[in-house]
C-alpha cells in the first residue's frame, strides 16, 4: 500500500550506504565476481564494431571494388570477410556467456541480501514490546518488509552494479573511440551531454508522474474499499449522490496523473531517438568528408569500415549514458527506504530480559500488583506527578492467591485489560511492581513468563491451518488424544467433528465462517491444552452470543478456571457472580473489592451497575 505521508527519496547519506553495503560483506566474493564479468562484458562490447571495421576495410576496401581483384584475391577477401564473421560470432557467444553469469550472479546476491534485511526486520519486529506496535500501523510496517526492501535490491542492482558496469562501458566506448579516431570520436560526443540532461529531465518528470499516480491510485481503492464494506450505511443514510461526487473527484484526480505521466512518455523516446539521428548525422557529415577526400582532413585516418563502426559505437553510447542519469536517482530512493528499514531496526528494545533473569519451571501462580502506576505515554516517569491524567492506572493494590479467581469490572477504558497487560509483560510499570510468585516479572525470562500464562482474548485469532494445529498451536508434543479431552471438557468437540474434515478442518479467513461462540470454545480449548498455572480471560465476545451459547462459554469458563489462579474481565456480570473476588475499577483505581454479594450488601458502584444491566437485560426481555 503507498504510503502518501512517506518521503519517497533524500539526499545520499554515505553513512546508510556503507550500512547497506554492510549486507553485502557476505557475498564478497559474489560481488567481486560481478566486477570481474562487468568489466570482462564492457571490454567486449566496443570489439563487435572493431570487427566490423576490420571486415569492411579489408574486404569491400578500394581495391576489391574496383573490380581490379582478380578471383583468387577475390576468394581470400572472402576467407578474410568469413574469418571476421566467426569470430564476430564467437565473440557474441561469449557475450552471451558472460551476461548471463553477470545478471545471474547479481541477482543472487541481490536476493540474498533481500532475504537476510527481510530477516533482521522481523527478527526485530517479534523481539519489539507491544507498544511499538501500537503506533505503527500495520500496513506500514508491511510496506517495510516488501517494498521497502525491493528498493534496497534496487540500490544494489539497478543502482551500484548498474553504476559499475554503466562506467566501464562508457570507459570502453570512449577510449576506443578516441584511439581508433579522435576527430570522429569528439564530433560523437557533442550529444551525449545533451542526451545525459535530456534523460535526467525526463525520468525525473516520468518517476513524479508515477508517483502522483499511485498515491491517486490509492486514493481511489480506500474510497472503492470505504463504499463498498460500508454499501449498508451509505444507503441507509441516503448518502450515494454527496460519495459519487467524492468519488468522481477523486477519479478525476486519478484521470489527471494517469495523462500526465503518458504526456512525458510520448515525449521521452521521441527526444531520445531524434538526438541518435543527430549524433549519427554529425558522424556521417564529418566521416563523410574524410572518406569524399576533403583536403583539410587529409591523414585523418576515417574510411568506410570507422564510419560503420563509429555509426554503431554512437549507438551503443546512448545506453549506458541513459542508464548512468537514472543510477543516482535509483540510490536516492533507496536512501529514503533504507532510511526506514533501519529505522525500524534501531527500534530500542524496552521489553527485554535481564542477563540475568531468572527461570521459573513451575508457577504456584501468586500474581500480586503492588502499588502499581502504569502508562502507555512512553514519555511519562515514576517522577510524573500523580494527577496527570496521562496515568491509565493509579497506585493498583492487588495480591491474587494461587488458585483464586478474580473478575476485574469496570466501565469502559477504566484500565481492566491494562492489568492483564502487565502481568504477561507488555507493559513495563512506571511505579511499583508486578509480582509472580514473589518475584518480579522484569526479573523473570518473558519466555517462561509467558508459557505458564494463559490468554483468552475477546477476539480470539486463528491462525491459517488446520483446527487442530490451531488448538495445539502447532506444538508437534501434544497428544491428539489430550485436543480431543479438552475439547470434550469445554463441550466443542461435537462441533468439530460436525465440520467436514473433522479436527483437521482448515481454518480459512481466519475463522471468518465460525461463530464468535464457537471461536471462544475453542479459544478455551486452547487454553486448557497449554495447561497454564495462570489464566487470563477477556471474554467481552460473551457480550455478542445468544443465551444458550453464553451458558455452554459460561460452563467452559468455570471449567478452565478450576485449580488455577484465574483474573477475568467480563462486562456481563452474570459471567463473573461465582468468581471468589470481584474487583471494581473506575479510573484506573480499584473503588470496590469483595464477592458477588458482599459488594451487593455494599450498595455502592457494584451495586449501582448490577442494577443497571438487570435492568437492561429486563427492558430486553
Ligand atoms: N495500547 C494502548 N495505547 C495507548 N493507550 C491505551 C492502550 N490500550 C488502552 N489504552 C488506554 O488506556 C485506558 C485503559 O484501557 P483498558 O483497555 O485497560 O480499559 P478497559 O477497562 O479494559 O476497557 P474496556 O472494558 O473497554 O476494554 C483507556 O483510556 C485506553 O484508551
Amino acid at each position: 500500500m503507498t504510503q502518501p505521508d512517506e518521503a519517497f527519496q533524500k539526499e545520499f547519506d554515505p553513512q546508510l550506504t556503507r550500512r547497506v553495503l554492510r549486507y553485502l560483506r557476505p557475498y564478497l566474493r559474489l560481488v567481486l565476481g560481478v566486477l570481474v564479468l562487468s568489466l570482462l562484458i564492457a571490454l567486449t562490447q566496443p570489439t563487435f564494431g572493431l570487427i566490423q571495421r576490420y571486415a569492411i576495410d579489408h574486404s569491400f576496401g578500394p581495391n576489391a571494388l574496383s573490380g581490379t581483384v582478380d578471383l583468387a584475391g577475390r576468394q581470400r577477401l572472402f576467407q578474410i570477410l568469413l574469418t571476421a564473421a566467426i569470430v564476430y560470432l564467437c565473440l557474441k557467444g561469449v557475450e552471451f556467456v558472460l551476461r548471463y553469469a553477470a545478471t545471474l550472479t547479481i541477482n543472487i546476491v541481490g536476493q540474498r541480501v533481500l532475504y537476510d534485511i527481510r530477516s533482521d526486520i522481523f527478527t526485530k519486529l517479534q523481539r519489539l514490546q507491544l507498544s511499538f506496535f501500537d503506533k505503527t500501523p500495520v500496513g506500514r510496517l508491511i510496506t517495510r518488509v516488501t517494498s521497502d526492501v525491493d528498493a534496497i535490491n534496487q540500490f544494489i542492482t539497478a543502482g551500484l552494479v548498474s553504476l559499475l558496469q554503466s562506467t566501464f562501458l562508457i570507459l570502453a566506448y570512449v577510449i576506443i573511440m578516441l584511439v581508433v579516431s579522435w576527430r570522429l570520436a569528439l564530433i560523437s560526443f557533442i550529444v551525449m551531454p545533451v542526451l545525459y540532461w535530456a534523460t535526467n529531465y525526463f525520468r525525473a518528470r516520468l518517476r513524479d508522474a508515477f508517483r502522483n499516480n499511485s498515491i491517486q491510485q490509492s486514493i481511489v481503492n480506500s474510497k472503492l474499499n470505504e463504499n463498498i464494506t460500508g454499501m449498508l450505511t451509505i444507503q441507509l443514510f441516503g448518502r450515494e449522490n454527496r460519495n459519487a461526487v467524492e468519488f468522481d473527484r477523486a477519479n478525476r484526480r486519478l484521470l489527471n496523473a494517469r495523462l500526465e505521466s503518458v504526456r512525458w512518455f510520448a515525449l521521452f523516446q521521441p527526444t531520445v531517438s531524434i538526438l541518435g539521428s543527430v549524433a549519427s548525422g554529425l558522424v556521417l557529415w564529418y566521416a563523410g568528408d574524410a572518406i569524399l577526400g576533403a583536403d583539410r582532413l587529409a591523414g585523418a585516418g576515417i574510411t568506410l569500415g570507422t564510419l560503420i563502426a563509429f555509426n554503431q559505437w554512437v549507438g551503443q553510447l546512448f545506453q549506458p549514458i541513459q542508464d548512468l542519469s537514472d543510477v543516482f536517482n535509483n540510490l536516492q530512493a533507496a536512501m529514503a527506504s533504507s532510511e526506514r528499514i533501519f529505522g525500524v531496526l534501531d527500534t530500542p528494545v524496552t521489553i527485554q530480559d535481564k542477563p540475568d533473569a531468572r527461570r521459573l519451571n513451575q508457577f504456584e501462580g501468586d500474581v500480586h500488583l503492588d502499588h502499581v502506576w502504569f502508562a502507555y505515554d512512553e514519555s511519562v516517569d515514576a517522577h510524573t506527578p500523580d494527577d496527570d491524567p496521562r496515568w491509565t492506572l493509579r497506585g493498583i493494590d492487588l495480591h491474587i492467591r494461587p488458585g483464586e479467581s478474580v473478575a476485574l469490572v469496570g466501565a469502559t477504558g477504566a484500565g481492566k485489560t491494562s492489568i492483564t497487560s502487565l502481568v504477561s509483560r507488555f507493559y513495563d510499570v512506571q511505579r511499583g511492581a508486578v509480582r509472580v510468585d514473589g518475584v518480579d516479572v522484569r526479573d523473570l525470562e518473558q519466555y517462561d513468563l509467558r508459557r505458564h500464562i494463559g490468554v483468552v482474548l475477546q477476539d480470539v485469532f486463528l491462525f491459517a491451518g488446520t483446527i487442530e494445529s490451531n488448538l495445539t498451536l502447532s506444538n508437534p508434543d501434544i497428544p491428539h488424544e489430550r485436543v480431543v479431552q479438552a475439547c470434550k471438557y469445554v463441550g466443542v468437540h461435537e462441533f468439530i467433528m460436525a465440520l467436514e474434515d473433522g479436527y483437521d478442518t482448515e481454518v480459512r479467513e481466519r475463522g471468518a465462517t465460525l461463530s464468535t461462540g464457537q471461536k471462544q470454545l475453542l479459544a478455551f480449548a486452547r487454553a486448557l491444552i497449554q495447561n497454564p498455572d495462570i489464566l487470563l480471560v477477556l471474554d467481552e465476545a460473551t457480550a455478542s452470543v445468544d443465551t444458550e451459547t453464553e451458558l455452554r462459554i459460561q460452563e467452559a469458563l468455570e471449567k478452565v478456571m478450576q485449580g488455577r489462579t484465574s483474573i477475568i474481565i467480563a462486562h456481563r456480570l452474570s459471567t463473573i457472580e461465582h468468581c471468589n473476588r470481584i474487583v471494581v475499577m473506575r479510573r484506573g483505581v480499584v473503588v470496590e473489592e469483595g464477592s458477588h454479594r458482599e459488594l451487593l450488601a455494599q450498595n455502592g458502584y457494584y451495586a449501582q451497575l448490577h442494577r443497571l444491566q438487570y435492568a437492561q437485560g429486563d427492558a430486553a426481555d
